[in-house]
C-alpha cells in the first residue's frame, strides 16, 4: 500500500506534486492546521505529516497517529512540535534548516531599514495625505552597531548584509567558535557588553530554557538608550511587557517583530505603539523560501517513507538513501541482539557495551545502538522504539558505550552486545550473513550458529551425556516440535548452550521440566 502523507499547513503546492511523482497519497489541506479535533480525528490515517507553524504536533494529536511515521516542518523551528511525545511514538520529526535562512535574514535587514526610516507610519501619513516631512527623521546605519543574538545560520546571514551596510557587527553566541567568528567578520562578545554597546539588536535564537526572555526588563536596562530591536527568531525571546514599557520611557527608540509570546497575536502589548513595527510571522514568506522549503521536505519526507533515509531529523541520527539498505539488516540483528540479552535479563541494567568489528564499524552505528538499545529495554518497556530509546535508556541512567573496530576478525562485520547488572556481565556476538539474514554467533564467549526465530527456547547446561536426548524428548512429548537446533560449548564437560527454534509457544510446565532436567543451569523461553 502507498504511503499516505497528510500537508496541513499552507505550503507550496510544489510539494503536492513532489509526494505524487514519488508515488505517494497525498491530501492537501491547508486550513487544517488551525483545526486541531479535526487534526486529531484524521490523522490515524496517514503516515506522514507535512506542516509550517500552524499546526501545534500535541501528545492529543500523536496519541491518535497509529500509523504516523514522519512529521515534516516545511521550516526551521520546529517548537510547534512536542518533540519527546513524538520521540516516544517513535515518529521521526524532520526539519528543513537552511531552504528559509536568506529570507529569514532578509526580513531582519528590512525591519532594520524600516525602524531606521520610520518607513511604515511615513507610508501610512504620506497616504493619508498629510505630507509630514518634519515629522520623520531617521537615523543612518552606517557605522551604526548591530548586536546579533544567536549567530548560526540566519545569524551569519544578517551579519553579512550588516557588514556590507558598512555597520558595525558583534555577536553574542556561546556556541559561536572565535574562528567562525573571525571568519564572518563579527566581534564575539558577552550579552551584557552587546547591550551596552549595541545601536541595534536582532534576536537569531531558537526559543529555548535558556533563550526565553533573553531580553528581560533587567536586559532592556542595561541596553544603551535609544536602541532599536528586531526579533524574527521566535516570540519569547524579549519580554513583551517590559519592552512596551521601554518603549513608552524612551530606554527603546524602536522595536520591530515579527514573532509573538501568543499567536496569530491579534492583541498584543506591543501593538498600538507608534514605534512599533509588527509583521504576522512573515520572516519565511517569499515565494522562492516557500518553494524551496515545500520542495526540500517533500524529497526528504518520500525518501524516509520509501527508501528509509533520514535527513535533518531533530530526533534521529541522519542516515542517506544509499545508506538505509546497508544497515538495514544490521539494523534488525542490533535489535534482536539487543531482545536476545533483554528477554535474559531480569535485574536493572546499569550499562551496556556495543562492539562493531569489521565492516559494519564502517557504518551509521548510532542508528544501530538505537536499535540495540530499544531491543534490550522493549521486555521492560512495551512502547520503546528505535528512536526513543536512547533518551529512555539515559532517564533510566543506563549507560551505553559504543566501540568501533574497523579491522575484520572471523566474520566481515561482527556485533557484540554486552549487558551489565549487579550480578552478571552476558555478551552475545551476531553478524548478518550473505543472505542478508542475521545470526547469533556467539553468546557468552560460546560459538553457536542460530537464527532468530519466533519462539525458541535457550538453555545452559553442564556438557554432559545424555542431555541432548532427555530435552528434545520432553519437548516431543509436549507436542513442540523442534525446527532448529544449535549447541555450543566452551570446552568437553564445560559450559554448553542450546538454542533450539520451535514450531509454538512455550509453555511454562514443559519449561519447568527443562529446567528440571539434569545438568540444565538455566532455561528460558525467547520471542523475535
Ligand atoms: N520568522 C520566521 O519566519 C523564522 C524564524 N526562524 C527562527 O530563527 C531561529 C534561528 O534559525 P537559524 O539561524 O537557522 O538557527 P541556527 O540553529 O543555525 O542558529 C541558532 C543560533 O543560536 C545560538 N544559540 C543557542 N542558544 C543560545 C543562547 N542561549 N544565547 C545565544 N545564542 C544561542 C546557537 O548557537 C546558534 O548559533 C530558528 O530557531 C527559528 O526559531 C527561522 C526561520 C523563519
Ligand atoms: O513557515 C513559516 O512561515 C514560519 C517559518 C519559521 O518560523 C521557521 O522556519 O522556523
Amino acid at each position: 500500500m502507498a504511503p499516505r502523507v497528510l500537508i496541513s499547513d499552507a505550503l507550496s503546492p510544489a510539494a503536492v506534486q513532489i509526494f505524487k511523482d514519488r508515488g505517494i497519497e497525498v491530501d492537501f489541506q491547508p486550513a487544517l492546521g488551525k483545526d486541531k479535533d479535526k487534526l486529531a480525528e484524521i490523522i490515524g490515517n496517514y503516515d506522514g505529516l507535512a506542516i509550517r507553524s500552524a499546526t501545534k504536533v500535541t501528545p492529543k494529536i500523536l496519541a491518535n497517529a497509529t500509523r504516523l511515521k514522519v512529521v515534516g516542518r516545511a521550516g526551521i523551528g520546529v517548537d510547534n512540535v512536542d518533540i519527546p511525545a513524538a520521540t516516544a511514538k517513535g515518529v521521526i520529526v524532520m526539519n528543513t534548516p537552511f531552504g528559509n535562512s536568506i529570507t529569514t535574514a532578509e526580513h531582519a535587514i528590512a525591519m532594520m531599514f524600516a525602524l531606521a526610516r520610520e518607513i511604515p507610519a511615513a507610508d501610512a501619513s504620506t497616504q493619508a495625505g498629510k505630507w509630514e516631512k518634519n515629522r520623520f527623521m531617521g537615523v543612518e546605519l552606517t557605522a551604526k552597531t548591530l548586536g546579533i543574538i544567536g549567530c548560526g545560520n540566519i545569524g551569519s546571514i544578517v551579519a553579512d548584509r550588516a557588514l556590507g551596510l558598512k555597520m558595525k557587527v558583534i555577536a553574542f553566541d556561546p556556541f559561536l567558535s572565535p574562528e567562525r567568528a573571525l571568519d564572518i567578520g563579527v566581534e564575539k562578545v558577552e550579552l551584557d557588553e552587546l547591550l551596552a554597546r549595541a545601536d541595534i539588536i536582532t534576536l537569531h535564537t531558537p526559543l529555548t530554557d535558556k533563550t526565553r526572555n533573553v531580553l528581560s526588563a533587567e536586559a532592556i536596562a542595561k541596553t544603551k538608550k535609544g536602541v532599536r530591536i528586531i526579533n524574527c527568531a521566535r516570540g519569547g525571546l524579549v519580554d513583551e511587557a517590559a519592552l512596551a514599557a521601554a518603549l513608552e520611557s524612551g530606554q527603546v527608540a524602536g522595536a520591530a517583530f515579527d514573532v509573538f509570546v501568543t499567536e496569530p497575536a491579534t492583541e498584543n502589548p506591543l501593538f498600538g505603539h507608534p514605534n512599533v513595527i509588527c509583521t504576522p510571522h512573515l520572516g519565511a514568506s517569499t515565494t522562492e523560501a516557500q518553494e524551496n522549503v515545500a520542495l526540500q521536505v517533500a524529497e526528504q519526507m518520500s525518501d524516509y517513507l520509501l527508501r528509509g533515509a533520514i535527513s535533518n531529523a531533530v530526533n534521529f541520527p541522519s542516515i542517506t538513501a544509499e545508506e538505509a539498505p546497508k544497515l538495514k539488516p544490521f539494523i534488525e540483528l542490533a535489535e534482536k541482539l539487543g531482545s536476545f540479552a533483554g528477554q535474559l535479563t531480569d535485574t536493572d541494567i546499569k550499562s551496556v557495551r556495543i562492539t562493531y568489528d569489521g565492516a559494519v564499524a564502517g557504518l551509521k552505528i548510532k542508528a544501530l545502538t538505537s536499535a540495540a538499545v530499544a531491543g534490550l529495554l522493549r521486555p521492560a518497556l512495551s512502547d520503546i522504539n528505535v528512536v526513543s530509546a536512547p533518551s529512555i535508556a539515559k532517564e533510566r541512567g543506563i549507560v551505553v558505550e559504543e566501540t568501533t573496530r574497523e579491522v575484520a576478525g572471523d566474520y566481515e562485520s561482527l556485533v557484540t552486545l554486552t549487558v551489565v547488572t549487579d550480578r552478571i556481565e552476558r555478551s552475545i556476538s551476531g553478524t548478518v550473513f550473505a543472505d542478508g539474514r542475521p545470526r547469533i554467533v556467539d553468546i557468552k564467549g560460546i560459538k553457536v550458529d542460530a537464527e532468530f526465530a519466533p519462539s525458541m527456547i535457550y538453555v545452559t547446561n553442564e556438557d554432559k551425556p545424555g542431555f541432548v536426548g532427555r530435552f528434545a524428548s520432553l519437548l516431543g512429548d509436549a507436542g513442540l516440535n523442534i525446527a532448529t537446533f544449535a549447541l555450543g560449548r566452551d570446552r568437553q564437560g564445560g559450559d554448553a548452550i542450546a538454542l533450539v527454534e520451535v514450531d509454538g509457544r512455550v509453555p511454562a510446565e514443559l519449561l519447568a521440566k527443562v529446567q528440571g532436567l539434569p545438568s540444565v543451569k538455566q532455561a528460558k523461553p525467547l520471542v523475535f
